[in-house]
């Protein structure tokens, strides 16, 4: 499947993430956060989704950004800076809707994703990762609600393709599009991917470099 980058794009997306990557920062909390620089691309989503696989995923880095089997791994805002030329950081966002972490943590968690989310004048995308298995659920409609009052252009990225059949992946894809006709600010259009297989991932890297390029202007 391709979804509409062309093979320009997809040439561009290879090269950035072909790049330099490493990890820049940690923050626990909106005061630590870096100074704003460049353009700044983070992955929001529930506990598990896929958040840090897929930014190793796009990496080619299995390792960078610390994954876990266990829901409640990453734990703070992380920024990764890639190649110099390129000024574009990703962030890995601690997941949501993790229930079996002490109540203050959550409240703390949840507190540091919306408050980002509201007040980062360098985000300039928001991928909102959903587990394909799972579709959209109320928890996530609050980060939606969120991003649609912040003005950072944001789109959903459907994870784990690798297990879910094609038929179901359709449906679930189908239904997304329709629910997010409730978001205007949203991209209309879904992403599918896999970090297990790399299905889609080229298609992400794509958009990546064209919203560089749209930015470098
Ligand atoms: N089958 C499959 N499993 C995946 C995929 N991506 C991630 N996983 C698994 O899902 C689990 C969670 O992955 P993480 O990348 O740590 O998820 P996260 O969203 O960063 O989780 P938190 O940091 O806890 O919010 C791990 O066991 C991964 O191996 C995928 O594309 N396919
Ligand atoms: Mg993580």
């Amino acid at each position: 499947m391709t979804t509409g980058a062309d093979a320009d794009l997809i040439e561009r997306g290879r090269k950035l993430f072909a790049g330099d990557w490493q990890f820049i920062w940690a923050s626990p909390s909106i005061e630590t956060l870096p100074p704003m620089a460049g353009v700044e691309v983070a992955f929001a989503g529930r506990s598990n989704v896929g958040k840090s696989s897929l930014i190793n995923a796009l990496t080619g880095r299995g390792t960078l950004a610390r994954t876990s089997r266990t829901p409640g791994r990453t734990q703070e805002l992380i920024f990764f800076e890639g190649p110099k030329d390129a000024d574009v950081r990703l962030v890995d966002m601690p997941g949501y809707g993790f229930a079996s972490a002490p109540k203050a943590r959550i409240a703390s968690w949840t507190s540091l994703i919306h408050k980002f989310l509201l007040g980062r004048a360098s985000l300039a995308r928001v991928y909102v990762l959903i587990d394909s298995r799972h579709g959209i659920k109320d928890i996530d409609q609050a980060i939606l609600t969120t991003l649609d009052r912040s003005a950072v252009s944001y789109q959903i990225v459907l994870t784990k393709a690798d297990e879910v059949k094609a038929t179901e992946m359709a449906e679930r894809t189908e239904a997304t599009r329709t629910l997010l006709a409730k978001h205007p600010a949203a991209f209309p259009d879904v992403l599918v991917t896999s970090s297990r297989t790399g299905y889609g991932v080229p298609e992400l890297r794509a958009a990546m470099a064209r919203l560089i390029g749209e930015h470098q202007r």
